[in-house]
C-alpha cells in the first residue's frame, strides 16, 4: 500500500470512529436526562425498521408505544435526533391545548431561503404561524364552505356519471379500485376549491394534477425519504439543502399559481375558491368569514392583521391545501367504503340514512343534506380511528421548560411526538380495537372517553384548519356512490388491509378493489 493510500484509509477509519463516537454519545441523551427510553442502535436510533423499509414510521411508533404503554412518555431517537414520544393523554392535552404557547411549533422542515414551499401554514411556527392562521381561518368557515359547495357538487356530477356509465356498460356490476377513484374525485375537488382549476381527473386519470398528486405520495424511495426527513430530520434537510418535494412538483405549482394570479388580477376575475381569498389577502385585505362578500376591513386589529401576503406565500398555502386536502380525504373515503364492503349490515344502515335524508331534502344534495348524516359521520369517524390519515402529530418545545405534569426539563427545540395510530388502537381505551364499530362515536360513548385518545384532526389551536371541508368531501363521495350502488370486496381482496411499510399516510398494499353493484330503484 502506498503512503497516500495508507493515509486515506487511516482518515476514513478515523472519520468512521468519530461518527460512531458521536452517535454513541448522542444516543445517551435521554439516559442523561433520566427519561425512560427504548434502547437505540447506531446509526438509525429506534427507527432502523423504518429506514430499511420494513415498518412505516407510524407502525414503528406504535410498536414502541405497545412495548412501553405503561410509561407516560418515552425517549426515542430518529437517527441521532432525540424524539420524545408522549403516551399519557393528560400530558398530551397540556401540550396541545393548555401549554400550547410553549409548544406551538411542529419541529418539521421549514426553510424558505432555499425551499419556498416550506413556508406553509403546516410547517410554520411562532408569531408567523399565528398571523397566517388568523388570516387563513376565515377561508375555512362554514360560510365559505357553503360558498364553495356548488363547486363540490359540480365535481360530484362527474363521479356520478362515471359510476352510472360503468355499471351500465358492465351489466349492473363492475370492479373498481376505489382508492384511485377517490383520489381522482378529491383531486378534482381540491384543485377546484383551492385554485379554481378543473383538473379533470375523473375523466382523465392521467391529468397533470393527478400526476402531481401521485408524485407527492407514491411509495417510492425518493418520496418516502423526503417525507421521513421532513417530519423527523429537519436539520438534515437544511444541512444538505434537500427540498420537501421533487423539483417538477415545485415548478408545476409555482408556475400555475403565478399565471393564475396574473390572469385574475389583469382581468378582475372573481371565483368561488381559496385562491380568490388569498389574492384578497395579498392585496392588503382580510376576508369575511361568512360568504363571499366584500373584504371585512373592520376585522383589522391594528397590528399584524393588515400585513399583506406575498405571491410566494400564496403558493405555499395553496400547495399545502392541495397536499393536506386530497390524500387525507381520499384515504378516508376509500377505507370507509372498504369497511362498509366488509360489513354489509353497517353498509345497509348508512344507505338507509342516505336514502332517508335525500327523501327529506327532496332528492337535493346541498350543504344541509350533507350535514344531516349522523350515522354516516360516525362510520367515517370509526374509519379515521382505524386508519388515521395523519397517524402521528409533532410539536416542538419553543422554550426551555418542564414537560407538563412532570419534572423532566426539556431543552428548547426538543421534538415531541404523539403516536395517534397507537392511541387509536390501544385496548385500554378501545375494547376489541380491531373491530369496526361506528357506535363507538355516539355522544355518550365520546363523553365517556378521554378526548385525547382520538385525534384524527389533532387538537388545540393547531387543529386541522380544513376539518369541516374534509368531512364534507368524504360525505359527498359516499352519498354520490352509495345512493347508486352497493359495495362488496372484489375477489382476492384481503379482509384485513395490509398497510404499506413505506408510506406515512396509511396506504393499502392491495389497493381498495371493490365490486360496485347498481342498486334496485
Ligand atoms: C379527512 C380529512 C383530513 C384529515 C384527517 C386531516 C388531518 C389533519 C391533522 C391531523 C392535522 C394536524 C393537526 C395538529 O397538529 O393538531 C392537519 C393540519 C392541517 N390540515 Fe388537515 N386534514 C384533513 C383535511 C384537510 C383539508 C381538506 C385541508 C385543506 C384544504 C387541510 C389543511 C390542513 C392544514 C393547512 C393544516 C395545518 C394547520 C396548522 O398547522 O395550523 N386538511 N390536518
Amino acid at each position: 500500500m502506498t503512503p497516500e493510500l495508507t493515509y486515506a484509509a487511516g482518515a476514513v477509519l478515523g472519520l468512521c470512529a468519530a461518527v460512531y463516537a458521536y452517535f454513541r454519545y448522542a444516543l445517551t441523551y435521554w439516559q442523561r436526562r433520566k427519561v425512560p427510553f427504548e434502547p437505540p442502535t447506531v446509526p438509525f436510533g429506534n427507527y432502523a425498521a423504518t429506514v430499511l423499509g420494513k415498518r412505516s414510521m407510524p407502525q414503528q411508533a406504535a410498536s414502541l408505544y405497545f412495548q412501553n404503554s405503561e410509561e407516560p412518555f418515552i425517549g426515542t431517537f430518529f437517527l441521532g435526533i432525540p424524539l420524545l414520544q408522549l403516551h399519557d393523554p393528560d400530558i398530551i392535552r397540556q401540550v396541545l391545548t393548555k401549554d400550547f404557547q410553549d409548544f406551538n411549533g411542529r419541529g418539521i422542515h421549514f426553510d424558505p431561503t432555499y425551499d419556498p414551499f416550506s413556508a406553509n401554514l403546516f410547517a410554520m411556527s411562532g408569531p408567523a404561524w399565528k398571523n397566517m392562521r388568523v388570516k387563513l381561518s376565515p377561508t375555512f368557515s362554514t360560510g365559505k364552505i357553503k360558498y364553495m359547495f356548488q363547486t363540490i357538487t359540480d365535481c360530484s356530477v362527474f363521479l356520478a356519471e362515471h359510476i352510472t356509465e360503468s355499471v351500465k356498460k358492465n351489466g349492473g356490476q363492475y370492479e373498481e379500485d376505489m382508492r384511485e377513484l377517490a383520489a381522482r374525485f378529491s383531486t378534482d375537488i381540491i384543485s377546484s376549491v383551492a385554485f379554481g382549476v378543473e383538473s379533470n381527473s375523473m375523466k382523465n386519470p392521467n391529468s397533470e394534477f393527478r400526476r402531481m398528486g401521485q408524485k407527492t405520495f407514491e411509495p417510492c424511495l425518493d418520496v418516502s425519504a423526503r417525507q421521513l426527513l421532513t417530519f423527523l430530520g429537519a436539520g438534515i434537510m437544511q444541512f444538505f439543502r434537500i427540498r420537501g418535494f421533487p423539483a417538477d412538483v415545485d415548478k408545476f405549482f409555482t408556475n400555475m399559481v403565478s399565471e393564475l394570479v396574473a390572469y385574475r388580477e389583469a382581468n378582475n376575475v372573481e371565483r368561488a375558491d381559496m385562491l380568490n381569498l388569498l389574492i384578497k389577502l395579498k392585496n392588503g385585505g382580510s376576508v369575511s368569514p361568512n360568504g363571499h362578500g366584500p373584504e371585512d376591513k373592520s376585522k383589522a386589529n391594528g397590528d399584524d392583521d393588515r400585513i399583506k401576503l406575498t405571491e410566494k406565500q400564496i403558493v405555499g398555502q395553496v400547495f399545502v391545501f392541495f397536499l393536506a386536502g386530497f390524500e387525507t380525504t381520499s384515504t378516508t373515503t376509500s377505507f370507509t367504503l372498504y369497511e362498509l364492503a366488509k360489513y354489509p349490515d353497517i353498509q345497509e344502515k348508512v344507505i338507509a340514512e342516505i336514502d332517508a335524508v335525500l327523501k327529506k331534502h327532496g332528492g337535493k344534495v346541498d350543504y344541509d343534506t350533507i350535514m344531516d348524516l349522523p350515522y354516516t359521520e360516525m362510520a367515517i369517524q370509526e374509519t379515521m380511528r382505524l386508519y388515521p390519515p395523519v397517524p402521528f402529530l409533532t410539536r416542538e418545545a419553543m422554550v426551555k421548560r418542564q414537560l407538563p405534569t412532570t419534572d423532566v426539563l426539556l431543552d428548547k427545540g426538543t421534538r415531541l411526538m404523539i403516536p395517534v395510530q397507537a392511541l387509536h388502537t390501544d385496548p385500554q381505551y378501545w375494547p376489541e380495537p380491531k373491530k369496526y364499530d361506528p357506535l363507538r362515536f355516539t355522544e355518550e360513548a365520546k363523553k365517556a372517553r378521554h378526548p385525547m385518545v382520538y385525534l384524527p384532526f389533532g387538537d388545540g389551536p393547531r387543529i386541522c384548519i380544513g376539518m369541516r371541508l374534509g368531512l364534507v368531501q368524504v360525505k359527498m363521495a359516499l352519498v354520490t356512490i352509495l345512493s347508486r350502488c352497493t359495495v362488496s370486496l372484489a375477489p382476492g381482496m384481503p379482509f384485513e388491509a395490509r398497510i404499506s411499510p413505506r408510506c406515512i399516510v396509511p396506504a393499502p398494499i392491495d389497493g381498495c378493489r371493490l365490486i360496485l353493484t347498481a342498486r334496485a330503484k
